[in-house]
């Protein structure tokens, strides 16, 4: 895998990575998985999928991600920190030679490897090497994207931005014991925040796809900050970030059959989901499409 170095602090864009057919027909569904459409079984088909995935379309997709982020936050949160569970001379070895958690993600990755996660390109490996071949029948995913993409995995970023700077926003100090389930966890929200921020190749596929014209020239000269500019919309990441605060209070508010709700005490605080969207979330996601638009012409 392609390990782009990157800072969560400052951005000092990394090196590189793909692309192919583009869907072009109305699917049924209003929130397309694009990556996941089944190939068309005839040209015509193909025209009118490739005709659904649009930025649009894209937008509504990570909206609805962010529900499934913002559960996961929540479902990690019913545990303490359990510092255990990260902790390398917690589970004595050879049993395991890493951290709990670290073994828990990559002996799971290598069994949903075997039963075909990884043959979908919607989703990236935590350890990428050594990975088990799939073991159920090849499915036909269309493909998307420019063939570089594929090179294109910042897992290990998106790794230590969870366990050094997320967790301890929201995960409250303590340990119940509950390491294993703490780990499982994790696994959830990392895998959650790994498709949401490689979904950043698809918006790049697609903005570069309705103005090449004004992509090229940036992409050409290798201008990354060109690049950062023309794909960012402000208002946009504006309007993300105060939804999942609000989604935070919906979702995370304690319920009962009284007329007492206590709105003000939340599972996961609403400022730290907005938080994580505006300072890691959306720059890694546009670090994707960056790295991606750079390998776009290749
Ligand atoms: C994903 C997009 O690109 C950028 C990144 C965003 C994000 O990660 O949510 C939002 C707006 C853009 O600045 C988009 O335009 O929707």
């Amino acid at each position: 895998m392609t390990t782009i170095p990157f800072s969560l602090t400052s951005f000092s864009p990394p090196p590189p990575l793909f692309s192919s057919v583009f869907l072009t027909s109305s699917p049924p569904n209003p929130i397309p998985e694009v990556l996941t459409l089944p190939s068309p079984q005839s040209p015509t088909k193909l025209q009118s999928m490739a005709n659904g995935v649009t930025l649009e379309s894209l937008r509504l997709s990570l909206i609805r991600q962010e529900d499934t982020i913002i559960f996961s936050l929540i479902e990690r949160a019913r545990f303490p920190t359990n510092s255990p569970t990260y902790n390398e001379s917690y589970v004595p070895t050879p049993t395991f030679s890493c951290s709990l958690v670290h073994s828990v993600v990559k002996e799971t990755e290598a069994l949903q490897a075997k039963a075909g996660r990884y043959a979908n390109p919607e989703e990236h490996p935590f350890f990428p090497d050594n990975l088990p071949p799939s073991v159920v029948p090849p499915y036909n995913f269309t493909e998307v994207l420019h063939p570089p993409a594929a090179s294109i995995n910042i897992n290990k970023d998106i790794w230590d931005m969870y366990f050094k700077k997320l967790l301890q926003l929201f995960a409250a100090p303590g340990d119940d014991g509950n390491y294993a389930s703490t780990a499982a966890s994790d696994l959830v929200c990392l895998q959650a925040l790994s498709r949401r921020i490689h979904y950043g190749k698809l918006v790049a596929e697609v903005k570069f796809r309705e103005s090449s014209e004004e992509y090229e020239p940036a992409i050409r000269a290798k201008d990354r900050d060109a690049l950062m500019k023309l794909l960012t919309f402000e208002s946009v990441e504006e309007a993300v970030k105060k939804r999942v605060a609000k989604k935070a209070m919906v979702f995370g508010q304690e319920v009962t059959l009284n007329n007492d709700d206590k709105k003000e005490k939340y599972k996961v605080d609403p400022s730290v989901v907005s938080r994580l969207y505006g300072d890691w979330i959306m720059p890694l996601t546009k670090l994707v499409q960056v790295e991606y638009l750079l390998r776009r012409l290749d």
